[in-house]
């Protein structure tokens, strides 16, 4: 489904990932972790950019519009899907079809009450989940996630991403919260400073296994499989 061989991935001139062989097949479900700065939204980007058709996107900061409501900032998923004027028909004025869907994933959400609220009155929180939203409307098979629910409280943290896994075929979600990964995922790759040091197997894995990895700055590769 993925794959890279050898591969440069940065920005520009700014080289994060000097030399990266790494597969990831369909079905998986992969949980990124590792320091600030060790290269996890590089990687999502550069997986986005290999499937991007296929993928549902959910950047870390949300990128909403800050002066629409969760409804159209949900609907927003399915611009692509719809024709130009069936896409302005349903933001002025939405079809009893996308009310339905969308006012049932705002259930799912717990954003029933602030559906036709818009982003800029929300909390973090709040927002976060929005954003998650527009990223389970597009309906794609892959989900690629940055961080999408470290704003929330840990019960309601995995509560959406459970929910939002079972929606999707193939994962890469990046999480700082490392129990979540344990508790969600079923491959856990580690990067440190644009490198792929732990690629294992979930159920190999500890909570330590994986505090070494942000504890120990000579980390070296680890391969439970
Ligand atoms: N747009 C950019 N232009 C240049 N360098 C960038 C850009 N975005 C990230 N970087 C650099 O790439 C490296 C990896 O950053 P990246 O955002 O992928 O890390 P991360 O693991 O996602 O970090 P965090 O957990 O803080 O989000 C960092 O050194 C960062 O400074």
């Amino acid at each position: 489904m993925f794959h890279f061989q050898q591969a440069q991935l940065g920005h520009g001139d700014q080289v994060v990932f000097s030399n990266l062989t790494l597969t990831i097949e369909q079905g998986e479900k992969v949980a990124l972790l590792g320091p600030s700065g060790a290269g996890k939204s590089t990687l999502l980007n550069a997986l986005r950019n290999q499937q991007e058709s296929a993928c549902a996107w959910c950047p870390q900061a949300g990128a909403l519009v800050p002066m629409l409501s969760v409804f159209h900032n949900i609907y927003m998923g399915a611009l692509s899907r719809n024709s130009t004027l069936t896409n302005l028909r349903n933001l002025i004025a939405p079809s009893r079809h996308e009310r339905e869907q969308i006012g049932a994933l705002a259930t799912d959400l717990s954003l029933h009450d602030k559906l036709f609220t818009s982003i800029d009155q929300l909390s973090g929180g709040q927002a976060q989940r929005a954003a998650l939203g527009r990223a389970l409307y597009t309906q794609r098979p892959i989900l690629l996630a940055d961080e999408p629910v470290s704003s929330l409280d840990e019960h309601q943290g995995l509560a959406l991403l459970t929910l939002s896994l079972a929606r999707h075929d193939s994962a890469v979600i990046a999480l700082h919260d490392r129990a979540l990964a344990l508790a969600c995922s079923d491959r856990i790759i580690g990067l440190n400073h644009g490198k792929v040091v732990l690629d294992a197997a979930t159920h190999s894995l500890s909570l330590s296994d994986l505090d070494a990895l942000y504890q120990d700055a000579s980390y070296q590769h680890r391969s439970y499989q």
